[in-house]
């Protein structure tokens, strides 16, 4: 998250923290007490390893109450997702027990009705990527508000150049933006979650590369059948 600020420890008690080996990688959001929806892009350098789940979580490093690293069972990408766009870029992670809820861990809804939120209207995005060019990682989760912008504005030839399709959606990315390792993370609408953070262009804070995000409504039968499909 360039240019946000540290949220309020446990108020998104939501976010998920993907990890390999200990380190923070993606982020991702608890949909169902044994289910966390992320993206796809995220398992493109992970080598077929499972992801850890860190939930409860507001510092990486420091012990807090209701902290815990969840083994996965099982990931499941969308099959229309593929390295060379951003499209159905979503992944749903299993995780091998139902995680405990409390007052640090809750789970989130998610939009189903499949339309567009309304342009201008400010939504907040969360998470535990780069904070600057540098690449400075945060140890503390940090938020930010944005403005959603409309598809034809994201999709003009400086832009997007045609490349977001209905099943995305965009916010303004002049200086506050999202950046490396928020990939996975909700944008979420008056307390719905709307989209998931997706790297696009990878490119971050640049007013030209507006943010891109996978909108959740046309997924929604997609993530029930998932769900009901997998074991347990
Ligand atoms: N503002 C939009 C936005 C949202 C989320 C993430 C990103 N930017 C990346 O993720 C990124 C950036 C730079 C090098 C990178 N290398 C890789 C990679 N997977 O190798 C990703 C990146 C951008």
């Amino acid at each position: 998250i360039l240019r946000g600020s540290e949220a309020r420890p446990h108020l998104k008690p939501y976010m998920a923290s993907l990890q390999l080996d200990g380190q923070h990688v993606c982020g991702g959001f608890l949909i169902a007490e044994q289910w966390v929806l992320s993206a796809a892009h995220c398992t493109e350098e992970t080598d077929g390893k499972l992801f850890q789940v860190l939930l409860g979580a507001h510092s990486l490093t420091e012990p807090e109450p209701h902290k815990r690293l969840y083994q996965v069972r099982a990931q499941f990408p969308h099959n229309g997702s593929n390295v060379h766009n951003n499209k159905d870029d979503l992944l749903l992670l299993q995780l091998e027990e139902k995680a405990e809820l409390n007052s640090d861990v809750q789970v989130l809804p998610f939009q189903r009705e499949n339309r567009d939120v309304a342009v201008d209207t400010v939504c907040e995005v969360a998470g535990w990527g780069t904070i600057d060019h540098s690449g400075k990682r945060p140890d503390k989760l940090q938020q930010l508000q944005l403005p959603v912008i409309s598809r034809d504005v994201c999709n003009h030839r400086t832009r997007h150049d045609g490349t977001i399709t209905e099943n995305m959606m965009c916010t303004d990315s002049r200086r506050k933006d999202t950046c490396k390792g928020d990939s996975g993370g909700p944008l979420v609408c008056d307390g719905v979650a709307e989209g998931v953070v997706t790297a696009g262009s990878r490119v971050c804070g640049n007013y030209k590369k507006p943010a891109i995000y996978t909108r959740i409504a046309p997924y929604a039968e997609w993530i029930d059948s998932v769900m009901a499909s997998a074991d347990g």
